[in-house]
């Protein structure tokens, strides 16, 4: 595949769809005509599907399969195909969001749901060149979505905190393709530093 994959991740709230959202309107990054895109997916079959179990007590080993089946969907009809066009994709959320989070909502099914949930994976998702972590103590970003993170199961401080650790263990484990963005700066300064970056991988490329 001759185009490059970027993700942005992170906990609820650490601020990537704002960064998401400056991305597309930054110059720089527009002038290489990016393709922008999300997990969940929105508007699908499959995206509505996610939405619906997160807003429900939908068993846990259920929703995973949700969130799969949506990031089938989302590699077979946009992802992929940008990617073999030679388009550079840029995902708001991604495979490692799942690795994450449901790493660690099916703890009490597997003895090691992480690597459960990645050899699910392994044979058929496509691994991002680039992933952004946009890392913050939860404390801050649950109190930055306020009254809309009390509506949502996952925005919960503890549960973060777990979420957290995984993201920041991934990043150790792959240092070649992880940066850590400090999200607790200003909009500004993580705009900045995130485009630099982008910038510096598609022109060493
Ligand atoms: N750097 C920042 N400083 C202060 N507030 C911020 C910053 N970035 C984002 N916010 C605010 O924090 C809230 C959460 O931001 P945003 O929706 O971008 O996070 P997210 O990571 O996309 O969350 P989720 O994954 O839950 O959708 C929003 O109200 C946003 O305006
Ligand atoms: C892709 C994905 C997401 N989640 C969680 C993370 C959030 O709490 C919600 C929805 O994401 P959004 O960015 O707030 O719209 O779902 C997850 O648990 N597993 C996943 O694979």
């Amino acid at each position: 595949m001759k185009g490059k994959l970027i993700t942005l991740e992170g906990i609820d709230g650490s601020g990537k769809s704002t960064i998401a959202k400056k991305l597309q309107e930054n110059p720089d990054i527009c002038n290489f005509d990016p393709i922008f895109t999300r997990e969940p997916t929105r508007g699908t079959l499959t995206g509505n599907a996610v939405e619906n179990a997160i807003q429900s007590e939908t068993d846990q080993l259920a929703e995973l399969f949700l969130f799969t089946a949506d990031h089938a969907e989302h590699l077979a009809k946009l992802v992929k195909p940008s990617l073999e066009k030679g388009k550079t994709v840029i995902s708001d959320r991604y495979s490692d969001s799942r690795y994450a989070y449901q790493g660690i909502t099916l703890k009490n099914r597997f003895e090691n749901p992480l690597e459960w949930v990645k050899n699910l994976h392994s044979e058929w998702t496509v691994v991002p060149d680039l992933t952004f972590l946009f890392d913050i103590e939860p404390e801050i970003a649950v109190d930055r979505c306020g009254k809309r993170g009390e509506q949502t199961k996952f925005e919960k401080i503890e549960f973060l905190k777990k979420v957290r650790e995984n993201f920041l263990s991934f990043a150790s484990d792959e240092p070649e393709r992880f940066v850590i963005i400090d999200a607790s700066r200003s909009r500004e300064d993580i705009e900045k530093k995130v485009v630099q970056k982008i910038l510096e991988f598609i022109r060493h490329d």
